[in-house]
C-alpha cells in the first residue's frame, strides 16, 4: 500500500455553480475540468461504493462527511468496473490512508481514472446552498483549466441538465452475462440492467437465484427467451421520464403476470408502467441513513438511498391501474416521498431505495426474500 500525501495538493481548483456561487479550494484526484449535476451524499462511510454506483453517472458528488479517503481504496468494494461520478467534492482528504484492505489512496485512484475533484472547500456551506436552491449544474476546474470566473460560469450554464437525460445505455452492459446461484439453484431471474450495482445480483445469488443480466435495450422477447421465474429492473442514472423502452418491457411482464421486482430506477419505471407520473425532487435523497416505513408491516427501517427523482402516486388510497390495484407500500419518513409500490392483484413490487445496501444498513434485505416468496408462490 502506498502512503501518498497528494491529499494535500497545492494545485488550485475552483467549483462554479450554475447560479454563480463559487468555492475555491485545491485539486483532488485528476487535474482538469468536469461538469455535472451537483448533489450531496450524507453517507459517512462507503465512498468506494458511492463512486462506482452507475446511478451517479453525470453527477458531481459532494460528501457531507468532512473526512474522506481514510480507508483508501481496495479491490473488493467497487459496485462496478469504474468510478462513475463525474466529479468529487471533499472537505478534508485523508493524507495517509490506513486499512488492511487498502491498495492505494483515493486521491491516486481518482487521478488514475481521470476523475476531477476538489478539496478544501466548505462542504457544509455548499450542501446548505444545494438544499436551499436545489440540485443544479456545476463545474470543477483545476490547474490550467482555471479561467476568468464569468467564462467558467458561462461554460457551466451550457452543460446538459439532468432533467430529460436518458443515460441507461451509457452505463449498462451491452452483452448478457450470468451471475450463478450460490449453492443450489432454485430460480432463474432476468435482470434488466439500467445501471445495475454488483451487489444486487449477488444478493439474489445468495438466495439460490441464477441471474441473467440483460442489456438496457433488451426486449420482452429477450427476457422470456431465458424462461425466467422472475424479472428484475435495476437502479440507473437519468430521468425516468425518458425510459420509455424499459417501461414498455415492464408492461409486457406485468401483462404476463411474471413475478417482478424493481429497485430505484426500477421503482420509477413500475410507477410509469402503472400510469403514475415521476418528478424531480428539489435536492434528492443520497446517503445510508434514511428512515423508511414499510406500510405493509408498519416497521421502520434505516435505508440506503440515491435518487433525485420520485414517483407521484397517492399515499392514502389504493389506485386502479391497467394491471389491477396498486398501493404505495413504503414511504420516506423525512419527507413523505414514495419509496415503494406494490400491486395487489399481481406479483409485482418495487422500492425506491437500496435493499442491497452496500455500504449501508441491512434492514431492507428482506425485500429479496419477498421476491423469492413471489416466485415460490407462482410455482405452488
Ligand atoms: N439510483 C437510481 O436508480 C436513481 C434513479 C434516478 N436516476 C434518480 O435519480 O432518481
Amino acid at each position: 500500500m502506498t502512503t501518498s500525501t497528494r491529499g494535500a495538493s497545492k494545485v488550485p481548483a475552483v467549483l462554479v455553480l450554475e447560479d454563480g456561487r463559487i468555492f475555491r479550494g485545491r485539486a483532488y484526484g485528476a487535474v482538469g475540468e468536469t461538469f455535472g449535476e451537483a448533489v450531496f451524499s450524507t453517507g459517512m462511510t462507503g465512498y468506494q461504493e458511492t463512486l462506482t454506483d452507475p446511478s451517479y453517472h453525470r453527477q458531481v458528488v459532494v460528501m457531507t462527511a468532512p473526512h474522506v479517503g481514510n480507508t483508501g481504496v481496495n479491490d473488493e468494494d467497487p459496485e462496478s468496473k469504474k468510478i462513475w461520478v463525474s466529479g468529487y467534492v471533499v472537505r478534508d482528504p485523508a493524507r495517509v490512508p490506513s486499512n488492511w484492505r487498502a491498495k492505494r489512496s483515493l486521491d491516486e485512484e481518482l487521478a488514475a481514472q481521470g476523475v476531477v475533484g476538489i478539496s478544501g472547500i466548505d462542504t457544509r456551506a455548499l450542501t446548505r446552498h444545494l438544499r436551499e436552491r436545489g440540485a443544479m449544474r456545476v463545474g470543477i476546474f483545476s490547474g490550467e483549466a482555471i479561467a476568468d470566473d464569468a467564462q467558467l460560469l458561462a461554460r457551466v450554464q451550457e452543460a446538459p441538465q439532468m432533467k430529460g437525460a436518458n443515460l441507461s445505455t451509457e452505463v449498462a452492459t451491452t452483452e448478457t452475462y450470468v451471475v450463478p446461484a450460490i449453492g443450489e439453484k432454485r430460480f432463474t431471474v432476468a435482470a434488466v440492467d439500467l445501471g445495475i450495482k454488483g451487489m444486487t445480483p449477488h444478493r439474489m445469488a445468495e438466495r439460490g437465484i441464477e441471474v441473467h443480466v440483460l442489456p438496457a435495450t433488451a426486449t420482452a422477447e429477450d427476457v422470456y427467451a431465458i424462461n425466467p421465474d422472475g424479472v428484475f429492473f435495476s437502479n440507473g442514472p437519468g430521468d425516468p421520464a425518458t425510459a420509455d423502452h424499459p417501461v414498455s418491457v415492464m408492461q409486457a411482464v406485468l401483462e404476463r403476470g411474471t413475478p417482478l421486482f424493481g429497485i430505484c430506477f426500477g421503482n420509477q419505471i413500475l410507477g410509469r408502467a402503472l400510469g403514475f407520473g415521476t418528478y424531480k425532487l428539489k435536492y434528492g435523497h443520497r446517503g445510508i441513513n434514511q428512515p423508511v416505513q414499510d406500510r405493509t408491516t408498519g416497521k421502520v427501517e434505516v435505508t440506503a438511498h440515491n435518487h433525485g427523482f420520485a414517483v407521484d402516486a397517492p399515499l392514502d388510497k389504493v389506485s386502479d391501474t391497467p394491471y389491477g390495484r396498486a398501493e404505495v407500500s413504503h414511504v420516506c419518513l423525512n419527507d413523505n416521498v414514495v419509496e415503494g409500490l406494490q400491486l395487489l392483484d399481481r406479483p409485482a413490487f418495487s422500492v425506491q431505495y437500496h435493499p442491497e445496501a452496500a455500504a449501508g444498513p441491512h434492514d431492507a434485505a428482506y425485500l429479496f426474500d419477498r421476491f423469492v416468496s413471489l416466485m415460490e408462490g407462482q410455482r405452488a
